[in-house]
């Protein structure tokens, strides 16, 4: 059995814990939580057949076989990177924090110090293989455009680019580079910071970002050309019920992953 500390306990930690009590390989013994929040978490998860642990740190002795982080980017700079230090093997879900100069290399340098690597998830994209197995032979071009519901927009910068409560056509927030866009929109970016980070870079992928009233999905399309040829992949996500922000593949993504370090053949 793997035994796995989740940094994070909101709309994808809850949706793990849901899925994970059918899997009798993978057990989360312990959930990192913001100081202050662990009392309502703990009698949150109290009802579960197995509850984790609540805790604002992981222990010193502790040592879970996997790490996983599905809390933000500050999660990475308090916790995942001192595990790392530690050989602590970790599973990385906000992918756009990476977009942050030199956070990819200090992960990196930590995990080499480490000894352990560290994993960064599809999360709510597909096609991460074959893009980068693209990029061996060289890419040209990576065209992202994601498209969400006006809801899944507040309180970012797309609140500026038009009237997200009256909009009645699908309007475009933002169209620059996939640097841009996560500096912007860091809470709506880990796709285009993880087609990135597999493609060609944060300065050559170019991201469009729409508000579309008559979208109930967020849905992701990216367009990849190069000398393996050309691949387009139009993806619906549903976004889950707590987080509109957030699509529900994220957290099958994270399922799969999990398995695939348990069970014996891995796909
Ligand atoms: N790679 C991908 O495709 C996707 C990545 N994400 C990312 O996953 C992360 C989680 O998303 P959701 O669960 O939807 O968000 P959420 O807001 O529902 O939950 C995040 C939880 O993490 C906790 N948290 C924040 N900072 C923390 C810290 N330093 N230590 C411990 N806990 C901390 C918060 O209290 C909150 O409960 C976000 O960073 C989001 O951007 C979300 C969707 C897709
Ligand atoms: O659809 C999602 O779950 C999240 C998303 O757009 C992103 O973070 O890029």
């Amino acid at each position: 059995m793997l035994h796995i500390t989740m940094i994070g306990c909101g709309a994808i930690g809850l949706g793990v814990l849901e899925l994970l009590e059918q899997d009798p390989h993978l057990l989360v013994e312990r959930v990192i939580v913001p100081p202050g929040s662990e009392e309502a978490i703990g009698q949150r998860l109290a009802r579960r057949s197995s509850p984790p642990q609540v805790v604002t740190a992981l222990p010193e002795d502790a040592r879970p076989d996997l790490l996983l982080e599905c809390a933000g980017h500050q999660a990475l700079e308090e916790h995942v990177l001192p595990a790392l230090e530690k050989g602590i093997a970790c599973l990385i879900v906000s992918v756009g924090a990476l977009s942050q100069p030199g956070l990819v290399e200090r992960l990196e340098a930590a995990a080499e110090r480490g000894n352990t690597r560290i994993e960064l998830l599809p999360g709510a994209i597909g096609g991460i293989d074959a893009l980068s197995a693209a990029r061996v032979g060289g890419l040209d071009s990576v065209d992202y455009t994601g498209r969400k519901p006006p809801r899944a927009w507040k309180n970012t910068p797309g609140e500026q680019a038009c009237d997200l409560e009256h909009i009645s056509e699908a309007t475009v927030i933002f169209q620059g580079s996939a640097r841009e866009a996560a500096r912007l929109y860091p809470r709506n970016a880990n796709v285009a910071a993880t087609l990135s980070l597999a493609g060609i870079g944060l300065d050559r992928t170019r991201v469009t970002l729409i508000a579309d009233p008559h979208s109930e999905e967020n849905v992701h399309q990216f367009q990849a050309r190069g000398a393996f040829g050309g691949f387009e992949l139009n993806l619906r996500g549903r976004p889950l019920a707590a987080n509109p922000k957030t699509s529900a593949l994220t957290v099958y993504s994270i399922i799969r992953a999990l398995g695939n370090h348990a069970h014996g053949i891995s796909i």
